[in-house]
């Protein structure tokens, strides 16, 4: 298999040369809600997933899910729809194939919008006008190929085939058949254009002449199929030399819509138009039915079939059979643009209608470039254009043969002619004439005019000349008239056919213009380049992230290396970059680490300080401030976000409550009366209003003691021997003898005790008080003294 790429077209090409099918193309728009149905607040149906080409129709019972060439939703654009899907087909119709795009729907849901664009917008134009500027684009860049372009216009109303480009549009046409070159409209008017202006003109004739009329589905109603037929023929020179011809047909089809005579509200007039219209609608619906189900490769009989009955509905006329024949399972690229409202109520035919696309999508057509075709125009122009210039050069007549050199005829002294000398009434050699045995049609009106000028010349001369015979000067000049005469006439003739010539010619379209006509081209260009600039910039917010995600698979591919060498090389070169940034990274770290070193350093020092502060106010606080006061105010503290500091509430009813020890009134206090009140401040607020004396300013307060909160001590009950033993220890330390039992140590004191009783009854008694006696110690201090000291006693122990 081979795969020839013609333009944008892709083709495969089976070995042999043998066209492989090329599938019909479907792709399925979808208009947003008119106003109508946003009126009555229809609800939306239909989802479009542009991405993955899916049309969803939501039906409560089972949702059906449809999957085509290529789905637009309710946003498209006009440009979008035209680049994405008609563009390649218009490609293959300038390289000699056949194209169609035809367009396919219930009314009103935008197949006229969508093939011709809005009425009354022509900022929106469909795919027919796009169409022309990619025409005459390629055309004017091509180089070294001649075209001719041709345009025509037909509808198709209630069977009848209408010329839309005729002055009697509504005459209908015949169509006849040719043995040689198949069905043809007869008198169809086919007009030369040469650029887009010219076409679009062209178009626009066409538009005003087209049955449209008024129904409940749509104001502007194409009641009629129409046909935008361009014709293009290009010829080529190869490197043989050889000129070879391709001719191309695009049609361009507007069918009317599908509908419901219910549902229009047709009546009269429209309502028969409309059975029309759904009865060859239908047909089309079984020739794409009868195409799919047959075996691949079947002939289909588009005639008189079992399988295509009502064929004929769409049109009784050969030429339909023959457009349809060729447009479905034919020699042509055919693309389907299906039409479809989102509307629930539109749910039955927006559902048939994805029905008959789906099936088109099965239809295999065999396109194959149309070469050297027998009835191109193109050639037949080619060929007049050769054969007037031909008759130009030839100086305007046919002649056979040679042709003499204008010559300057003299005279003798006696009026008789002078012969020509040797060599000077030859004919032309051929070496003479043009490459074509023509010479250059500048030369031979030079020539023309140098004759004339010199018989003038000569008639004046003879005239002047007295010496010549009367009789030989009249011949001569009647010689000279009759000369001068078929000289003007060839003149004229060659006038003739060169403005004929030129008219050919000017038909003729060849690439590669003035650089003025490329100027303005190019500025038309790009005003329009600009105004598509304007419609896609509204999608580039949606496109955003769809192009960020291509970007990143771009940078992925180009990652992509040819060779290890070449890898390495990148790699080291990106390793270099890296490691440079690591560096910087780096030490940009170091600088950091340093400066956060610093401000940790500063951050501790002032928390320390803050510590100290903090420690200083708590002391303070803990010194000087009542536990209780501090809570209260503890309680009341907060933290002022906006200020950035403490703040206290000021005190409410409740902290008052809590912090004020409800005090009793003063018992002093009258039972009228707030306070305490004397009876001569009574007395005197009766008499005196002087306030210095009133009762409020005096206030007597009772003393309110405060109650005991602690108890007397009472230690454990002692024996009172040990309660004495305690007693006289507690009276005197003594000395402590060591090693001594506690008994004895108490048996000893004990002893000690009633000495001490012994002698002081003994001082009592007269005559033997005796003033006291020293003891060791030299202690004085009444009877305590004694007793021996502790370390008396230790001493007397040892
Ligand atoms: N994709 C779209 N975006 C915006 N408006 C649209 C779109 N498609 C159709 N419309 C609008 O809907 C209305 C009907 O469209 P149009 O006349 O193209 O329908 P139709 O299918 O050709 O109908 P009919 O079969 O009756 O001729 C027009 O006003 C047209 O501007």
């Amino acid at each position: 298999m081979r795969v020839l790429v013609l333009g944008s077209c892709l083709l495969l090409q089976a070995p042999g040369g043998k066209k492989l099918a090329d599938n019909v193309k479907v792709i399925v728009r979808c208009r947003p809600l008119n106003k109508k149905e946003v009126a009555v607040s229809a609800a939306e149906v239909v989802t479009v997933e542009e991405r993955r080409g899916t049309i969803s129709v939501r039906d409560p019972e089972a949702p059906k899910v449809f999957t085509f060439d290529q789905v637009y939703d309710q946003k498209s654009l006009q440009t979008t729809v035209y680049k994405e899907s008609a563009e390649n087909i218009i490609d293959a119709v300038l390289e000699g194939f056949n194209g169609t795009i035809f367009a396919y729907g219930q009314t009103g849901t935008g197949k006229t919008f969508t093939m011709t664009g809005a009425s009354c917008d022509a900022s929106l134009p469909g795919i027919v006008p796009q169409s022309f500027e990619q025409i005459f684009n390629t055309i004017t860049n091509s180089q070294g190929k001649q075209y001719l372009v041709r345009a025509s216009y037909l509808e198709i109303y209630n069977e009848d085939v209408r010329d839309l480009l005729s002055r009697d549009h509504t005459r209908k046409l015949a169509v006849r058949e040719n043995p040689d070159t198949g069905v043809y409209v007869e008198d169809l008017t086919s007009i030369v254009v040469k650029g887009t202006k010219e076409i679009t003109k062209v178009m626009n004739v066409g538009l005003k002449n087209r049955v449209v009329g008024a129904t409940n589905a749509n104001d502007q109603s194409s009641r009629s199929h129409s046909i935008f037929m361009i014709d293009i023929e290009c010829s080529e020179i190869d490197e043989a030399g050889e000129a070879h011809l391709r001719s191309g047909r695009l049609n361009l089809v507007d069918l009317a819509g599908s509908e419901r005579q219910s549902k229009t509200g047709a009546a009269g007039e429209r309502l028969k138009e409309g059975a029309k219209i759904n009865l060859s609608l239908t047909a089309l619906g079984q020739v794409i039915k009868a195409l799919v189900e047959s075996k691949s490769g079947a002939h289909i009989p588009y005639r008189n079939s079992s399988l295509t009955p009502g064929l004929f509905e769409f049109c009784a006329c050969p030429w339909c059979t023959w457009f349809v024949q060729d447009s479905l399972g034919g020699n042509s690229k055919t693309m389907m643009v299906a039409t479809i409202g989102p509307a629930d109520s539109n749910f039955s035919e927006t559902m048939s209608t994805l029905g008959y696309a789906h099936r088109a999508k099965s239809i295999k057509n065999r396109p194959k470039i149309n070469e050297d075709p027998k009835d191109a125009l193109l050639r037949e122009y080619q060929e007049e254009i050769l054969r007037l210039k031909e008759q130009l050069g030839k100086g305007g007549k046919k002649r056979s043969g040679k042709r003499r050199k204008p010559r300057t005829i003299k005279f003798d002294a006696n009026g008789q002619e002078i012969p020509p000398e040797e060599g000077e009434d030859q004919e032309e050699s051929d070496d003479d004439e043009g490459k074509d045995g023509v010479t250059d049609e500048a030369e031979l009106a030079r020539i023309r005019e140098e004759e004339l000028r010199k018989l003038e010349e000569e008639k004046a001369a003879m005239m002047a000349d007295n010496t010549m015979l009367e009789e030989t000067k009249t011949q001569l000049l009647a010689q000279m008239s009759a000369r001068q005469g078929e000289i003007q006439q060839e003149q004229r003739q060659a006038a003739q056919l060169a403005s004929k010539i030129k008219a050919l010619e000017s038909k003729l379209l060849v690439g590669g213009k003035s650089i003025e006509e490329h100027t303005a081209e190019q500025e038309r260009q790009l005003r329009a380049r600009q105004r598509q600039l304007q419609e896609q910039a509204a999608q580039a917010a949606q496109l955003q992230a769809e192009l960020e995600a291509r970007r990143e698979r771009r940078e992925a591919v180009e990652e992509s290396y040819t060779s290890l060498e070449k890898e390495v090389e990148h790699k080291t070169k990106k390793l270099e970059k890296v490691f440079h940034k690591l560096k910087e990274i780096e030490q940009r770290i170091n600088v950091m680490h340093e400066r956060f070193a610093h401000q940790r350093e500063e951050v501790q020092i002032q928390t320390e300080e803050a510590q100290k502060r903090l420690r200083l106010k708590q002391l303070i606080i803990e010194h000087f401030i009542p536990p209780t006061e501090a809570d209260k105010l503890r309680r009341r503290a907060f933290f002022d976000e906006a200020a950035g500091t403490w703040a206290l509430r000021p005190i409410t009813e409740t902290d008052d409550l809590e912090s004020t020890v409800t005090r009793d009134r003063p018992k002093s206090a009258f039972a009228s009366r707030n306070r305490a009140i004397t009876v001569f401040a009574q007395m005197q607020a009766a008499v005196d209003t002087n306030p210095r004396y009133k009762a409020d300013n005096i206030m007597a307060v009772e003393l309110d003691m405060p109650e005991r909160t602690t108890m007397d001590y009472s230690g454990p009950s002692v024996s009172a021997r040990a309660q004495e033993a305690l007693d006289a220890a507690l009276r005197d330390e003594g000395d402590v003898v060591i090693g001594q039992s506690t008994d004895d140590f108490i048996d000893e004191i004990i002893r000690k005790k009633r000495r001490e009783e012994k002698m002081a009854s003994k001082r009592q008694r007269p005559g033997t008080a005796k003033g006291p006696k020293r003891t060791g110690t030299g202690r004085s201090n009444g009877p305590a003294e004694e007793f021996p000291s502790r370390r008396g006693l230790v001493k007397e122990r040892a």
